[in-house]
């Protein structure tokens, strides 16, 4: 298939955007090579872009190379949004991590790295910025080694470093590759490497040969028959090679310079998966109440997964989808599998750098916009009736932390209820909710940076105007220890007997077991909206604990005993009773408060590591290790969230601007008794 789905993954500031800035003028311009014109007119989309300082706005935008289709996935690098990460990983069969020569392996790229692994993505590297002070390239493959565990297969060699960097040697070709600055790199120069750089590029040639005959008996015997390999046989060891996460082809440029960018697409196209060359996934069949597996198949019925939803003041909701089996079809309707509801897709899109495009369907592999949805929500699964799969669930991680939000004027409380609904629908790790005592909205999601651009947002792209209040940490409630409770409600209302009485058994689980329910009563007699109602109202208690109100976790739930009396018992009765037999229960069962702990990476420059390890400590952290690479520490530590607020201002202070830091949710603990 003449198709890549690639998503481009960085650490902020490793040049994201100018590479893919750079990749969508550069396709640009070959895919209209024929129109006489069109030189200037891309040349000044690409300035006005930048003026305007944005250029992907989109979550997944399509160009061409070599007859290929390559669509490219936005995976935002900041782990605030670890969510948005996983949601583009799931939908892209392959990716370029792009390091910064000075930087190298940041933390923030360790993260994104190891989500990738777990979704099992055939990566290429790209380790741009070579002409700054400081490049390295054999450093950033050594920690790609010793940091990623990956195997960093060089395909290129850099031409000098920092200001004398010069273009790049293509190892396999045995060419140097050379771009003038003047027209913007559009042309790629290819000359034969020159004397004094021969040994250094055999050498690399050599070890290259070594990585692909390696896995390959055929080829090893071909090399000492023939005393080298062809090219076309290197790139094919290799492809499988990235396709089976054994190695990791390397390129290097510096994008700012418009050198090394056509390289890079040509490996994406050598070396990264067609839609049709990647595992099955996992489905629910929810009929048969079964596990299948989806292939690639363009014949089957259609199933595609809602994997992100923009939403534009004027053109609406945009939902993002990426189509498994079959083919979705403009104006025609379908069912959203995981709500059951009937869906109409009015129009369909695919999206390109400067506009968009309508198409008439979206066939197995492709990516595009869906618009007309209007139930369904990211991770959902668009299909039929007859083969109702859900797609591979997503996991997205709790939210941690909430501040309160007022609007300035009355008039706009309803307008930014309506907002957070919609923000909600787009992001399913955004949460808000009205707080019955005081009346104010709560909003809350997975860090200070992600709630910041959410109030961002709610203030400059939908023009309402906010206060809001001191961040909070997100607790949970639990149990330490099992109980036995039984529960009698015995109300007359409105002159009826209201009777039930209800017995739990409650016992804590493991971290991260979610709460569970059972119900081990069989009575014929008892009719299936009693035990509905026992269940509602259990379930509805896990909502708030006992303690402080916070929603329950890790509790076990069983229900041993109904007491039914078809003349007194009623739902109510049954619903009430199950309700406060929660509390009474988890009452009995020694309520704890938990608290969100976070995993915190701090890189500094080890003259600061000694006051910075007291920072962590004095927050309540537990530093976990610490590496040294070069003059730099690099410190990983849990902490308590609570004690976070503010610590990258702090950090700023104490490093002098020089200390980098990343943190994302670990897990929940009982809260210490501290403060
Ligand atoms: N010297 C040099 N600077 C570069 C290169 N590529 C990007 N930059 C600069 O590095 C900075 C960050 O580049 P971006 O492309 O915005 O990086 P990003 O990864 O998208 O960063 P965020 O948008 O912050 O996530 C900008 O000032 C770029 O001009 C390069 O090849 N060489």
């Amino acid at each position: 298939m003449n198709m890549r789905n690639i998503g481009i993954m960085a650490h902020i500031d490793a040049g994201k955007t100018t590479t893919t800035e750079r990749i969508l003028y550069y396709t640009g311009k070959s895919h209209r090579l024929g129109s006489v014109d069109d030189g200037t007119a891309t040349m000044d989309w690409m300035t006005q872009e930048q003026n305007r300082g944005i250029t992907i706005t989109s979550a997944a935008t399509t160009c061409f190379w070599q007859d290929h289709q390559i669509n490219i996935i936005d995976t935002p690098g900041h782990v605030d949004f670890t969510a948005e990460v996983e949601r583009s990983l799931r939908v892209l069969d392959g990716a370029v991590a792009i390091f910064c020569a000075v930087g190298g392996v940041e933390p923030q790229s360790e993260t994104v790295w190891h989500q990738a692994d777990t979704y099992h993505i055939p990566r290429i590297a790209y380790i741009n910025k070579m002409d700054r002070t400081g490049a390295d390239f054999q450093a950033v493959l050594h920690e790609m080694r010793t940091k990623l565990h990956a195997e960093p297969v060089p395909v290129q060699l850099p031409i000098g470093a920092e200001s004398d960097f010069a273009g790049v040697i293509d190892i396999i070709a045995r060419q140097e590759l050379h771009w003038d600055a003047a027209g913007g790199g559009k042309e790629v120069r290819r000359e034969p490497i020159r004397e004094a750089l021969q040994d250094v590029a055999r050498e690399a040639y050599e070890q290259l040969l070594d990585v692909v005959t390696s896995q390959s008996e055929e080829l090893t015997e071909r090399y000492l028959e023939e005393g080298d390999l062809k090219p076309e046989d290197i790139h094919a060891e290799l492809r499988r090679l990235t396709l089976n996460k054994q190695a990791v082809p390397v390129l290097c440029g510096a994008s700012l310079r418009n050198v090394g960018v056509q390289p890079l697409l040509d490996a994406v196209i050598r070396y990264l998966p067609a839609p049709d060359q990647v595992p099955a996934i996992h489905g629910h069949h929810k009929k048969k109440d079964a596990e299948v597996e989806i292939e690639h198949d363009l014949e089957a019925p259609p199933l595609a997964l809602v994997f992100k939803l923009q939403t534009d003041r004027e053109a609406g909701t945009y939902s993002f989808v990426r189509v498994y089996t079959g083919k979705i079809e403009k104006g025609k309707a379908y069912t959203n599998i995981d709500k059951g509801r009937k869906e109409r897709i009015h129009r369909l899109l695919r999206m390109h750098a400067n506009r968009s495009e309508a198409v008439d369907a979206l066939h197995a592999g492709e990516i595009g916009v869906a618009i007309g949805l209007k139930f369904s929500q990211t991770g959902d699964t668009i299909g039929s009736e007859g083969y109702p799969v859900i797609l591979e669930p997503m996991h997205f991680p709790e939210p941690v932390i909430s501040i309160a939000i007022e609007p300035k004027t009355m008039g706009d409380r309803d307008k930014l209820k309506e907002i957070l609904a919609l923000l909600s629908r787009e992001d399913p790790t955004f949460f808000y909710r009205e707080d019955e005592d005081t009346g104010q909205m709560i909003i809350s999601g997975m860090g200070e940076l992600h709630l910041d651009v959410m109030v961002t947002r709610i203030k400059d792209d939908f023009g309402v105007d906010a206060r809001i209040g001191n961040p909070q940490v997100t607790y949970r409630e639990s149990i330490s220890a099992s109980a036995v409770h039984t529960e009698v409600f015995d109300r007359v209302v409105g002159g009826k007997d209201n009777y039930a009485a209800i017995t739990l058994q409650l016992e804590p689980l493991s971290r991260g077991s979610g709460n569970t329910y059972t119900c081990t009563v069989k009575n014929q007699e008892i009719p299936k909206e009693i035990f509905e109602a026992v269940e509602e109202g259990i379930t509805g208690s896990f909502s708030g604990g006992v303690l402080m109100g916070y929603p329950m976790i890790d509790v076990g739930v069983t229900v041993t005993g109904i007491e039914y009396d078809p003349e007194r018992t009623s739902t109510f009765a049954c619903e009430a009773a199950a309700s406060m037999g929660l509390d009474n229960a988890v009452r009995a069962a020694g309520p704890q408060l938990l608290e969100p702990i976070m995993k915190v990476d701090i890189m500094v420059p080890s003259e600061f590591m000694g006051d910075v390890i007291g920072g962590v400590t004095m927050r309540g952290g537990v530093v976990t290790s610490v590496d040294a690479r070069g003059a730099i520490e690099h410190i990983r530590a849990t902490a308590p969230l609570r004690k976070l607020f503010g610590y990258s201002t702090s950090l700023r202070s104490t490093t002098q601007g020089r200390g980098v830091f990343a943190m994302e949710f670990s897990h929940f603990a009982q809260k210490s008794e501290d403060s």
